[in-house]
């Protein structure tokens, strides 16, 4: 593999105790360049320590990490340079304004002035703040917080974006501009790993997922992989129809991968392809009449329900 294609992030075994207590559990990650990755999981699961020990802000127990090629503990400047990160509470200074607090950041990259003042007015103008950069942060709402902190990321060039639950206290409005402006930093080739619990955002948004379970990966891929493989299917086709037994109607029927009653005349099925006309067929073939069919694709939801069915969703210690 070339140096141009190795993982941007690459974790090993990675573990992180505090006392008696293993908040991260020996994980293994490879996140590449250009990647949108979503960490998930219940509170507690280990989300933001795995964050913190790749940014070296917290040293491991065990294990080996490598961004950008760099060891964080032993480069945490290095580190720090090019990657932009965004905590749950961005810690800017409140008695500064918007831009100040930027200049301030970009010296502390290395800056040279006159560059840190475009890249500074260029990121204010993308983030839409140009119109209150002079103003004191004290007088941003939690939004224009947020969008002030991809501002940074943006102005520092960072070449990685590490964003944890950033949109968490943002209303609707303002967590959709800050969707598309990480989706515009993703367009840009920034890669980008962020924490959330809007499990259809992160479908939306993310490339890869990787669902945290008590300190450990419990799953990792692609959100369509994982659909397949934990509902055994992309796609559900709730059906209606009087007459039949659907079950035993589709009992060989390909690409099927359940059939699942929901009350009487009414089933959900499983999926791995788009099966309708096949389902209409059979049902009609059978005898049965047909009077309902919807189609969508199957959910991160519906995967992270099925993953910690029966699980103590409090995870903390
Ligand atoms: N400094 C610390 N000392 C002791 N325990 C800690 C410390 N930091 C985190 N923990 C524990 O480690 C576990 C993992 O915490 P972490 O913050 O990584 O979870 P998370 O997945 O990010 O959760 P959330 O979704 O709530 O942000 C928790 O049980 C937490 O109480």
């Amino acid at each position: 593999m070339s140096a141009a294609e190795a993982p941007v992030i690459e974790a090993g075994g990675l573990t992180k105790r505090y006392g008696r207590f293993t908040a991260v559990d020996g994980i293994d990650l490879a996140v590449n360049k250009g990647e949108v990755f979503g960490l998930l999981g219940p509170n507690g699961s280990g989300k933001t320590t795995t964050i913190l020990l790749l940014l070296g802000l917290t040293e491991p127990s065990a294990g080996t990490i490598r961004v950008l090629g760099l060891d964080p503990l032993r480069k945490p400047l290095s580190v720090k340079r090019r990657v932009g990160y965004l905590p749950d509470q961005i810690g800017f200074y409140d008695h500064l304004s918007a831009e100040e607090n930027l200049a301030y950041s970009a010296r502390l990259a290395g800056l040279a002035s006159a560059e840190a003042n475009r890249r500074i007015s260029d990121a204010l103008a993308r983030v839409r703040l140009s119109d209150v950069r002079g103003k004191r942060v004290a007088t941003y709402s939690r939004g224009m917080r947020q969008r002030l902190g991809l501002a940074e990321v943006l102005a520092k060039g960072s070449e990685i974006a590490i964003l944890d639950e950033p949109t968490s206290g943002l209303d609707p409005q303002s967590t959709q501009e800050l969707l598309e402006l990480i989706r515009e930093l993703a367009a840009d080739g920034v890669t980008i790993v962020l924490s959330s619990h809007l499990l259809a955002m992160m479908q939306s948004l993310c490339d890869r997922v990787a669902l945290f379970s008590r300190g450990r990966i419990g799953l990792i891929g692609k959100v369509a992989d994982l659909t397949a493989d934990v509902l055994g299917g992309t796609h559900v086709v709730e059906v209606e129809a009087d007459g039949i037994d659907l079950a035993a109607v589709l009992k060989d029927a390909p690409h099927i991968a359940a059939v699942t009653p929901l009350r009487a005349g009414r089933w959900r099925v499983d999926a791995d392809a788009d099966v309708r006309a096949d389902i209409a067929h059979r049902t009609v073939q059978a005898g049965g009449a047909l009077s309902g069919m919807t189609i969508r694709q199957s959910s991160l939801d519906e995967v992270y329900a099925r993953f910690f069915e029966g699980e103590d969703h409090d995870q903390a210690a």
